[in-house]
């Protein structure tokens, strides 16, 4: 028997790194808050505040991607939850065809409702957006690393534009001058276009107060979608009335083997990948040699069997952008993607088999083709490593297990070095 409790907001995250990303922020504002690797098949009880189902529907057909979505939305409405929230990157990652405006719109369809907001801004990390442009820190996003990004390469900065040619809604942006005179004059705008079709409104974001502003503003819609930055402003806005629980606990934790797996090509993990390296062991996964039949696998698990200890070892997919390109063109995108991704997955696997009880994953891709192997249904979430990237805690196969998923944009340098001082 599930017990609903008060189940303030139900989300459904498009990729694992931003399930914990999106649950972190829920948690540290004081929501009780889960992670379930999918729908649940059997009738756990969940005593939660926030529900995040993580999918892994970034990139996958769009009918797929409405299709699981829908699933999770249905199941998060049969828990009674008061909100819905739909998660996706915050630097809109996203295919020609989706899937942000597929699943928005059906989203939308299934909860009866006529308009949401698309805000993607996380300024913990540098997302903004203004005039309906992301920017990445000080540029436009189709001029950040985002370009090159293996499977959602971004070459416009326009969200209006972006969003557009996927959704069948409306796209109208809520521009910065509104934004900056705060909820009452956001929500009096927002009344000038209500009722009117179904939009999606593209809202800018500078900083966390302009996101407490805006779920302020929008605090009587049912579904909101963004990153995880609108759950900052979410949380308050929610909490507002003394629903606050205590926050993330911190588990008591046993030692294990440590290890870090990467299959991120972005321009953060090649240089934590590159800053690793200079100190710690790595074993570099050959893909026109696992392309070739090779046991790449065994061979990584053979070289790590013997140096697993404290100090963690580093399994790495990880190229810049023109090798992985020279890899899509070889094997094409989505298998090159794929292997990489089910050799990175069975490689984690053994380790764990093996006493890794420590693991960093880093990729949205390659977490969400991990944590599936690990056959992980449900994620607690502990210490914050960095903004966007928490601790969190599972059981792999009866045995405890702490993973960190790594959005593959986030996070210093030292990222792989200094996250596990964070663990306890
Ligand atoms: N050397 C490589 N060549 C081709 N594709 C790769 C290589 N290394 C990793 N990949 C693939 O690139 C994709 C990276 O996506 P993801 O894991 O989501 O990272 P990010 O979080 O940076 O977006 C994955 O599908 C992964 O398998
Ligand atoms: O919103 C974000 O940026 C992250 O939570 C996220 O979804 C990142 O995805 P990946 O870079 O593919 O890990």
């Amino acid at each position: 028997m599930v017990v609903a409790g008060n189940l303030l907001v139900g989300c459904v995250a498009d990729d694992f790194t931003g399930a914990t990303d999106v649950a972190n922020i829920f948690a540290r504002a004081g929501l009780k808050t889960t992670v379930l690797i999918g729908v649940p098949e059997d009738d756990r009880d969940i005593d939660a505040d926030v529900i995040v189902v993580a999918l892994k529907t970034r990139t996958t057909p769009p009918q797929m991607a409405v299709e699981q979505s829908l699933v999770a939305l249905r199941w998060l409405r049969g828990r009674g939850a008061q909100k819905y929230y739909f998660k996706y990157c915050s630097t809109f990652d996203s295919t020609a065809k989706g899937n942000i405006g597929p699943v928005a719109d059906a989203m939308l369809a299934e909860l009866g409702q006529s308009i949401t907001i698309a805000c993607p801004a996380f300024p913990a990390n540098g997302r903004t957006v203004y005039k309906g442009n992301l920017f990445v820190g000080d540029v436009p996003l189709d001029e950040s690393g985002m370009r090159n990004h293996p499977l959602t390469p971004m070459i416009d900065a326009n969200l209006l534009r972006v969003l557009g040619p996927q959704s069948r809604a409306e796209i109208t942006g809520c521009y910065y001058e509104t934004v900056r005179q705060g909820a009452s004059a956001i929500a009096e705008w927002a009344a000038t276009i209500c009722g009117d079709g179904t939009r999606i409104v593209v809202v800018d974001a500078l900083a966390d107060e302009d996101l407490v502003e805006i779920a302020q503003a929008f605090k009587d819609f049912v579904l909101f979608t963004g990153a995880s930055g609108l759950a900052y402003g979410l949380a308050r806005v929610l909490l507002v009335g003394g629903n606050s629980r205590d926050a993330a606990v911190t588990t008591d934790l046993d030692e294990g083997y440590r290890a870090v797996v990467s299959g991120s090509c972005s321009v953060a993990t090649n240089g934590q990948v590159e800053a690793m390296l200079a100190d710690h062991e790595g074993f570099r996964v050959d893909v026109s040699k696992l392309a070739g039949g090779g046991d790449v696998v065994g061979e990584a698990v053979e070289w790590a069997s013997s140096r697993l200890g404290r100090k963690p070892v580093l399994i790495y997919a990880t190229a810049p952008p023109d090798e992985v390109k020279e890899n899509q063109r070889q094997l094409g995108v989505a298998q090159s993607g794929e292997m990489v991704e089910a050799a990175l997955s069975s490689i984690a696997r053994r380790l764990v088999e093996k006493g890794v009880s420590e693991l960093i994953v880093a990729g949205g891709e390659t977490s969400g083709a991990v944590v599936k192997s690990l056959g992980v249904d449900q994620l607690s979430i502990g210490n914050e490593i960095a903004p966007g990237v928490p601790w969190v805690h599972a059981k792999s196969q009866g045995r405890p297990l702490s993973l960190a998923l790594k959005s593959g944009n986030f996070g210093e340098r030292d990222f792989f070095m200094d996250a596990w001082d964070r663990l306890r």
